[in-house]
This record gives C-alpha cells, structure tokens and sequence, in this order.
C-alpha cells in the first residue's frame, strides 16, 4: 500500500508536505488511490487488443472488462500471450474470437435471472388513480418489467469469486438493463420508488441490503456491483431509499438494522477529500462535500476511450489529474457534462473535483435529516441530536455558499484554488456557476426546501418556480439537463428521469397549489414522451430529448440503452403520484 502512496505523490505535493507537514488535510487527496487487481489489468489489455483488431464501430470497452474467466487467471494469461500478433498489436479475428470462446464465459452470466417472490402481475391496490385504460395497461407493463430486470449472482460468482469481476452481492436485485448488467448505486433510489409503487416491498428491501452489505466491505456504496467501481461512489442516496422503504411498511427493525452502515457513509462523505470548509462573506466558516474518485487511472470500462482522450495532455501527471477527473465525474453520476468542464467543448478541461455540487450537498442534508430521524425513532437521541445540528450546519452553508438571492436558485461553487493545502476557502460571489442546470433546482426536493422552513428562504418555493420557468429549461417533454449542446450525455437536449422525478416531488412537497400544478405539468410531458416512445419502439429508455415528445435521448461515450430500471420507477411513481384522468389524452399533443 505504502507503494501506492508514494507513487500517487507530486512534486508539489511534495513540497507542501515538507512545508506542512503537520497539517494532515494537505497530505490526505494524494494518498487516496485505489490499486488495480491483476484480473482487471488483464481485462483491460484485452480490451485494447479487441479494439485494435476490430475497430471502433460498435465497440463497447465495458463489454471486456465484464467477461468472466473459465480458468484462473494465469492459465488465461498464459494463452493470450500465446496469441499471433502483428506488430501493430492486432491478432487475427478468427483467433481472437477463438480464445474468448475457449477462456471467457459470456457478459452477464455471472447473473442470473431472478423470479421476484413478491411480483404479482395485477397487485391489488395497483396505481388507484390511473384510470385511463390505455395508460393503466401501458403501467402494468412496465410493472411487468421487473421481472425481466431483476436478477441474482450466479453462484459461479460465490464460489470463485477470483474469476469475475461482478462482486458477490447476498441478496436478489434489480439492473438498469441492456449493458449495465450489475446494481447501480443512484440508480437504485429510482428503481426502489418504483418497486414500491408495485407493491414489492421485500425485492425494495434486497436491493438495500444488498447496498448495505458494500459499505460492511468498502465503507462506501460502491459507484456499482463491479470490483472496477471500488475506487468511487455515486450520488448517495441510501438513507432516501430506507426513508421510503419505511414510508410503506414501518418496519423498525429494518431501520435499526440499516442506521449504523448509514453512520459510516456518512462519515466516508463528511471526511478527508470529499469535505472543504469555507469561510462566507460574514467570516463564518461552513462545511460542505465534493466528488473526489479514490483513482487516476483510466476508468477500465472506459479505458481505451479514457487514454484516447488524455493521448493530447503531454505529461504524466496531467493525465493523472485528468482520470481522477473522469472518475470523479462517473462519481457524481453526471458522466459527463459541461457542468463540469471549463470549456464545453474539451473534455480534458474536466474539473470536477473543483466543483463544489450543489445537488451531492442536497442529498447529504436528506441524509442527515434521515438519519436524525432514524435515530429518534428507534431511540438513539444522541445520534438524532447531533444529526439534528449537523443538517443545521448544512442548511446555513448551502444558504451561504450555494443560494443565489438575485438568481432564486443554487448554483455549484467552483474552487479557485483546488491545492489541497488549502485548509479554508475564502467565498466569493463570482465563483458561484451562474450557468442553467437541472441540478440548480434539486434542493426543492429536500423537505425543509420545499415547506420553505429554512430560516433564511422561508417561503422560497414560489420564488424557484419562476426563476425555473425563466431558466430555459422547460420544454415541451421534460426539463433540460443543461442549455449546452455538447454531445456530452448530462446536457442538452437530454432530460433524465431522476432529475425530472426530484423536481416535480420538491414542487408537489411544497405544499401549494401553484407548486403541485407546475409539479403535474412537467409530469404529465414526461408521462407522455416515455409513452410515445415506448410505442415506437417497445421500449422504455435510460434518457429522453426534451424537444419533442416521443424522442429518445442521445449523446455520451457509449449508445443509447432501454430497459430501464430508474426510468420505469419514475413512470409508476409519477402514475402513483398523479394518476390519469379517463379523458386525458396520452399520445403526444
Ligand atoms: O460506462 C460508462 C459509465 O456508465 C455509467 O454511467 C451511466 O449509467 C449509470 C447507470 O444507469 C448511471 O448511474 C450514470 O448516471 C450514467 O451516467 C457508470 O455509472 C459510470 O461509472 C461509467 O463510467
């Protein structure tokens, strides 16, 4: 290990630590690199040797670092070294083909299909207020889609888990579809509200602990299920998914289990790199979280592409920055955006871990008003106290930092200097990112947000409507990512379904008529696009163009994917939520 740390070490770096070496923070970001594994390194020198010999149409590098092994690895290795090369390293396709057949199983049988116990094709008490016909059978639909997408580990997996990259999850779950073929963190928050909304409380409560038994390993929530996302995390959404659970089922025994693994993650994002503290311009000091990836290697299920596009930064050390940046990027689930690069149009100006998100900060201040109330309801009320102050403290630094009284909304801060020997940053009005994202809207889906009970908002939500409906966001099908076009996926034209989904729940939270009628209005473009396009093409999709209503997303580094896990349990939230009028009309209008 100690290795690793010296290796991950700058010149600058360097130089801070003999300045300041007692002052730990300054020596934490560098240290904090995850190796590889041999199995992985191997996987991704197949990869590129795939992708030499056939050729970037319709490559996919996640596919290899997917394939399980038949034998152990140096057996494998062994024979793909044997193989006939040319010297520009491409192997014939018959042989390539051949060893792949003979040494690796296929993409995704490291799973295996699960019948969910608790699925029920017509569950009673299903979506009461869809009325609608045409709607109600299009809902059972999708509800019957969860038995196509969900899934447990093959116990190939349990018994030789060296083979595979897929982690041995305990409990059955539910995949997003198409090439993500393993349990997405952030994903699951989406999937869960769906699942509820079918009635399937014990397939919920799997996907939990599931997540749960991630963090008894690694400390964190894994990005997903696959040992080449252990070196990050995505938007953490645990205590949001155990918050619902109980919501329907009140089972306490379930909360008091869950609660000391939601104090762990806690700490792994109130901690080392994720935390920055800030002075605001009253001189009073805050603290805040940030995405910051434990990695500065390429991603492995993007790594030809990775080194592609660090093949123009000339030294080691920008490129290392650079993957930390990509990785960093995939950990805040927003991979990728000009919300994260200095110029739009280069992917190598990522700076993501000098973006201070205003979204990863909405979700933590729910963690913590969760796990205040976990605690007090399971009678833990030291924890609940403390829980308690510390979504205060939060609530003051995003009022102080993030909210923009002219703008009525949140904008992400950017760091001016990311050295990480600065211990306190000094806040200044012009770092606030005034350009229009979805994510400047999601702390309306925080209770205290959308019931205006902060102190220094009180009653805010009417002022985000309209600095909503003045951003240019709207659009006939949903609410825009962002207003760039880049081809990057979490930007124009592209809505996404949880973005939409924490928008119009924080409008409808609020309490008002105003709020629940704009909430409806959004929701019901989004009902109507993902019903045009999936009888278009039978298919529900990972994302949407926000033009027009039928259209399915585009853009990004990998093609466009159906299935889809958060996309259905947003469609049967929204049915929950809404409902549908017998004569309201579901085709486009
Ligand atoms: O393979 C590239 C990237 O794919 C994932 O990101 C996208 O799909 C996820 C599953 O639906 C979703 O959670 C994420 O928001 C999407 O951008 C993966 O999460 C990335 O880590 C990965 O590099």
């Amino acid at each position: 290990m100690a290795y690793y740390y010296y290796q991950a070490l700058k010149p600058h770096t360097l130089y801070c630590l003999l300045l300041f070496s007692s002052l730990l923070p300054c020596f934490i970001p560098y240290n904090n690199t995850k190796p590889s594994t041999p199995l992985i390194a191997f996987l991704e020198s197949l990869q590129s040797t795939a992708l030499q010999t056939l050729g970037p149409k319709d490559f996919d590098p996640k596919l290899y670092v997917d394939l399980p092994l038949k034998h152990d690895l140096p057996v494998v290795e062994s024979a793909f070294a044997k193989l006939p090369r040319s010297a520009n390293g491409t192997v014939p396709v018959e042989d390539l083909d051949l060893f792949i057949e003979r040494y690796l199983g296929r993409a995704g049988t490291d799973m295996v299909l699960h019948e969910p116990s608790d699925f029920v094709a017509d569950p009673d008490g299903f979506l009461p207020k869809v009325e609608n016909s045409k709607v109600r059978t299009w809902a059972l639909e999708v509800h019957s889609l969860w038995k196509n997408l969900s899934r447990e580990v093959a116990d190939a997996v349990r018994e030789r888990p060296g083979l595979h990259t897929l982690l041995p999850l305990p409990g059955p779950l539910v995949v997003p579809g198409s090439r993500f073929r393993e349990v997405y963190y952030w994903d699951s928050y989406w999937v869960i509200r769906g699942l509820l909304a079918s009635k399937m409380y014990d397939s919920a409560k799997a996907i939990v602990n599931n997540l749960i038994s991630l963090i008894d390993v690694y400390g964190f929530v894994l990005n997903g299920s696959r040992a080449y996302y252990s070196n990050r995390s995505q938007p953490p959404l645990l205590s949001a998914m155990v918050f619902e659970i109980f919501s329907r089922t009140g089972d306490l025994d379930f909360i008091k289990k869950c609660l000391p693994s939601l104090l762990k993650e806690h700490h792994f994002w109130n901690s080392g790199i994720h935390k920055l503290t800030f002075q605001d311009s009253q001189g009073k000091k805050h603290s805040l979280s940030r995405y910051y990836a434990m990695w500065n290697k390429p991603r492995p299920e993007s790594a030809t592409m990775d080194k592609e596009s660090a093949s123009k930064l000339q030294t080691i050390s920008a490129k290392e920055s650079f993957y930390r940046e990509l990785a960093s990027a995939a950990e805040s689930g927003w991979d990728f955006s000009s919300r994260w690069m200095r110029d739009s149009s280069d992917l190598t100006t990522l700076v993501t871990t000098s973006v201070v998100p205003v979204d990863l900060n909405a979700y933590i201040l729910k963690m913590e008003l969760d796990i205040a109330f976990f605690a007090q309801i399971t009678g833990d009320h030291s924890t609940a106290d403390k829980f308690s102050v510390a979504s205060q403290a939060r609530r003051a630094a995003m009022d102080s930092i993030f909210w923009n009284n002219k703008m009525n909304q949140w904008f992400d801060y950017w760091l001016t200097d990311n050295s990480i020997c600065e211990e306190v940053h000094m806040w200044e009005s012009n770092n606030q990112n005034k350009k229009m994202f979805a994510s400047n809207f999601i702390p309306v889906w925080i209770k205290p947000y959308s019931t205006g009970l902060c102190s220094k908002n009180g009653g805010i939500v009417k002022k985000v409507m309209k600095s909503l409906q003045r951003s240019g966001l709207l659009y006939p099908a949903g609410i825009a990512t962002s207003l760039s076009k880049t081809g990057q996926q979490w930007d124009f034209p592209n809505g996404w379904a949880p973005l939409i989904h924490m928008i119009v729940e924080g409008l409808v939270k609020s309490g008002t008529k105003e709020g629940r009628s704009m909430g409806e209005d959004i929701a019901v473009r989004w009902i109507r696009t993902n019903y045009a396009a999936y009888k278009k093409t039978g298919a529900m999709h990972e994302k949407y163009d926000v033009e027009a209503c039928g259209a399915s997303g585009g853009g990004g580094e990998y093609v466009p994917q159906t299935g889809f896990g958060w996309t259905n349990g947003v469609i049967l939230a929204l049915l929950e939520e809404f409902g549908w009028p017998k004569d309201r009309e579901i085709n486009c209008s």
